[in-house]
């Protein structure tokens, strides 16, 4: 229950469309209804007056009738319009409100989700939140409202025929749609659990397609996708078999309701209390009535899918992300010196220690290299400095400003990262330099290739600049991806330089052109350079051995 009211608090926000698309649903579904029994009685009373029975004056019938038509009409197509607009109006603050619950997470608490799991939240998990407004919250308050208003006319014609088509709608609008929503809980939660998985091993089959291919292991990945997709859709034909059940049902409530008032009033048209005409009507009216309750077995049923996706949504959602900004944030600082101080820094609560009381300082303008075995916290320590991550005790200091008075956009302005895996937007080469200043220049990013050794290279290719880099930059060679991250570290501009195996996986001749470019680039700026390989370690003013410190300042 608490969240179902919390999807419910989300539509607050565009409440007014929301109230005037449930306002025009009870409107159609009463039009509709009264247009059936309005139509029904004038049909008989015309029938009975053409053999001779009590003449009527049609005028003002057929004009009802008229008028309750466009109502329809009209109404419908507004409904349409206002229900969708607000649809859309509510996909796009529930993407924007998720989007900002997420990024403060990103990279520290997302790294326990698969790319492809945490794709299917932020698409097809909001998409199903849609669902939630369209197939549940419209239908299910329309009927709220049009169902007494129903009750109410009935009862004014016929107590006993009113108390009927209540009995029935209840059936039909609470007691069926309740069971639909018990039977659909299960396949519901489990359907969204595997289009999540189905996503996840989908990117995973693409991403690593070359690798799966040489270990010949691609025929048992995609069997693992089709495994997981045959599930999902016995999820969802369960699903589709508890909608149709609970539409039957549905019908099969009005049905015999509409014969239970033909034997309840067809007595009474003996006794003149109500007239041939007034009984095609009301049996109509009721048959009609149930359009209002029609579409709540399917929308229950897809509840439990849609209760499954908001929990997946509200976990990120309330993740508590690893660093939390300052309430009063210093300024940045004016001096680029690196200080660290006997830091401690484990990933959570009985974790062991990845960095224990490690204190060391790189003045401004120096490097420090850091060396250390796989696992001895490397990439940790930059994260730490990125303010990615909090630690445990220690001091951090970027020219004698604590890193925790700092704000973490603050923080990663100063620095700039040149890891081993560089991230290459599947666009131009101009595109993926501009991602480090939006404004610069064909001059700056031209001066920035020079800078990184790319420029010849990016000049022999035919298209330039406009080179499309392919995806994950399939097309360009690791050396030249690590030079696009060193153009970006140069048009960055940042005064610390963060490097996290920068020549990794690269031949001799890539690796001299890259620490060539490393060079340049590190000329004036405060150096932290994570490698274990010889040639760049020469870079280095003093050595840092994780676990071993020698050559390091003081404290
Ligand atoms: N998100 C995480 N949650 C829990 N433990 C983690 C997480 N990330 C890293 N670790 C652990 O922290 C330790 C240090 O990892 P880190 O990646 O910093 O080491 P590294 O020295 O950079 O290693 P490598 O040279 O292999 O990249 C490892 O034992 C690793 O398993």
């Amino acid at each position: 229950m608490s969240d179902m009211w919390r999807l419910l608090k989300l539509l607050r926000g565009e409440w007014r469309w929301g109230l005037a698309g449930v306002g025009l649903s009870a409107v159609v579904s009463l039009a509709n209804t009264a247009l059936l029994g309005l139509s029904g009685w004038f049909i008989a009373a015309m029938a009975l007056a053409g053999h001779g029975g009590p003449m009527i004056e049609y005028f003002t019938p057929a004009a009802a009738i008229r008028g309750l038509a466009i109502l329809r009409t009209v109404g419908r197509y507004l409904e349409r319009l206002v229900t969708h607009d607000a649809t859309f109006r509510l996909l796009t603050r529930l993407r924007v409100w998720f989007y900002t619950r997420l990024e403060p997470l990103a990279p520290a608490r997302l790294q326990q989700y698969r790319s492809g799991d945490l794709l299917s939240r932020i698409r097809a998990d909001i998409d199903s939140l849609e669902t939630f407004y369209l197939r549940v919250f419209v239908p299910g308050a329309a009927a709220l409202i049009a169902t007494p208003l129903m009750g109410a006319f009935l009862a004014w014609i016929s107590p006993r025929v009113a108390g009927v088509d209540m009995v029935g709608l209840a059936l039909a609008g609470v007691a069926v749609p309740l069971l639909a929503q018990r039977l659909g809980h299960r396949p519901g939660g489990e359907a969204v659990a595997l289009r999540g998985r189905l996503t996840a091993d989908i990117a995973d089959l693409t991403r690593g397609f070359a690798e799966l291919t040489v270990d010949q292991a691609l025929a048992s990945q995609m069997a693992r996708c089709e495994e997981t997709g045959v599930a999902q859709l016995g999820a969802q034909r369960r699903l589709a078999g508890i909608g149709a059940a609970g539409s039957v049902l549905g019908g099969l409530v009005a049905q015999l309701s509409l014969w239970l008032v033909l034997l309840l009033t067809l007595p009474l048209a003996d006794g003149e209390r109500l007239s041939g005409p007034d009984i095609a009507m009301l049996g109509l009216l009721v048959l009609a009535s149930f359009e209002i309750t029609a579409p709540l077995p399917a929308a229950f049923k897809a509840l439990g899918e849609i209760m499954a996706a908001a929990r997946r949504i509200f976990e990120i959602a309330d993740a508590v992300p690893a660093t939390r900004d300052p309430a009063r944030p210093e300024a940045a600082p004016r001096r680029f010196d690196v200080r660290v101080d006997g830091l401690t820094l484990r990933y959570g609560e009985g974790q062991p220690n990845v960095l224990e009381h490690l204190s060391f300082h790189v003045p401004q303008g120096g490097c420090l290299g850091i060396v250390g075995p796989s696992g001895a916290g490397k990439t940790s320590l930059l994260n730490v400095l990125l303010r990615f991550l909090e630690f445990q005790s220690g001091a951090v200091e970027i020219g004698g400003v604590p890193l925790g008075a700092l704000e973490g956009e603050t923080v990663r302005g100063l620095c700039a990262v040149v890891a081993q895996r560089t991230h290459l937007f599947n666009t131009s080469i101009r595109e993926n330099l501009l991602v480090a200043r939006p404004n610069a220049t064909d001059a700056e990013l031209h001066e920035a290739l020079r800078q990184a050794a790319l420029l010849n290279e990016v000049r022999a290719m035919p298209e330039g600049l406009e080179t499309i880099v392919g995806e994950g930059g399939r097309n360009l060679s690791g050396g030249q991806a690590r030079r696009i991250a060193i153009a970006r570290a140069v048009l960055k501009d940042a005064p610390i330089l963060l490097l996290d195996e920068p020549t990794e996986g690269l031949d001799a001749h890539s690796e001299q052109a890259v620490l060539e470019a490393l060079t340049r680039l590190m000329r004036h700026r405060t150096t932290l350079l994570v490698t274990h390989r010889p040639q760049a370690l020469r870079l280095a003013d003093k050595v840092l051995n994780l676990g071993v410190c020698y050559g390091t300042s003081p404290p």
